[in-house]
């Protein structure tokens, strides 16, 4: 018998996971037209040796909203993050070819300052990776990079951080105990604090909740729904409910295509692809 099921079939599908997905979400269609953006993606393809990791990429990242990137393991998500701040420049056998605009420049000119790139596109790794520091001075590091001395200010910058990332209330009092004190979500807010705190435009956030439990995952989910008023903030993410929780805009990516790319509503509710529906759908593979 064939049990490959029908368009219908998959439609009803879709909606009735995107139904318990957006149930009370607030969530929105929007529209990238009435955006402004912040970066852009031109026809990327990147390589590790011979191997090719991103195929044409070409996409519009808006400003002050939330970015998901999905896809199945290997696809290219980390990959991609990882272009938007130069962190593949690390890797030795990586070429890039087609440009990324931040604010309408092109970050992959010779004269850019990659220091200053990674100022102000800032980066949060799947496992929180505070320095063997006090609380403080995790929050407090960026700044005494830049020179800042005065304790006035860096007490005033470490508060609103820390706030800010909603740790504040939970670590007021030992701002100078080891931050490998705290617990494994603690640590995760911290590392975004310590991010907040040098002012980027940007924030990666890579799988920042995957190694978290559901409460710690819940304060970051929030966390990020506050943030996006002021930052663009682009998470990586293996989980689709979470995708649907908390971004505006997401891309499905596939063996290093960008399949499709579109409101998060709509892109669950109503794939343009059949690979997009396939994989929120779970019949992916
Ligand atoms: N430093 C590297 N050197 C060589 N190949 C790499 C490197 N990093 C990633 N790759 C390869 O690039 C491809 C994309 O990997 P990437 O980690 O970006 O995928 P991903 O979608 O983030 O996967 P996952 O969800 O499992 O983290 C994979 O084939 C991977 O093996």
């Amino acid at each position: 018998m064939d049990e490959t099921p029908t368009m219908t079939e998959q439609n009803s599908a879709t909606q009735g996971l995107a139904a318990g997905l957006f149930e009370n979400s607030g969530a929105k269609r929007l529209n990238l037209e009435d955006e402004t953006i912040t970066l852009e993606v031109d026809h990327l393809n990147l390589f590790y040796g011979e191997e090719q990791a991103l195929k044409d990429i070409s996409l519009k990242i808006p400003k002050h909203r939330v970015t998901a990137f999905i896809g199945p393991s290997g696809c290219g998500k980390s990959t991609l993050l990882r272009c938007f701040n130069r962190m593949n420049d690390l890797v030795d056998s990586c070429r890039i070819e087609g440009s990324i605009r931040l604010d309408g420049k092109d970050i992959y000119e010779r004269k850019v300052d990659v220091a200053e790139l990674r100022r102000r596109v800032g980066m949060v790794f799947q496992k929180p990776n505070p320095f063997p520091k006090s609380i403080y001075e995790n929050v407090a590091y960026g700044l005494r990079l830049q020179g800042v001395r005065e304790r006035k200010v860096l007490d005033e910058v470490v508060e609103r951080s820390l706030k800010a990332a909603a740790l504040w209330d939970e670590v007021k009092d030992r701002l100078n105990q080891n931050a490998f004190g705290l617990s494994g979500g603690q640590q995760q807010r911290l590392v975004i604090a310590r991010a907040i705190a040098i002012e980027p435009e940007v924030i990666l956030l890579d799988e920042p909740a995957s190694a978290l439990d559901p409460i710690s995952t819940a304060k970051i989910e929030e966390l990020i729904y506050e943030l996006k008023d002021r930052y663009t903030i682009l998470i990586v993410t293996h989980n689709m409910q979470q995708a649907a929780r908390v971004s505006d805009y997401t891309a499905y990516m596939y063996l290093g295509e960008l399949i499709e790319f579109g409101d998060t509503m709509s892109l669950f509710t109503n794939p343009a692809q059949k690979a997009t529906e396939d994989y929120i759908t779970g019949r992916y593979g």
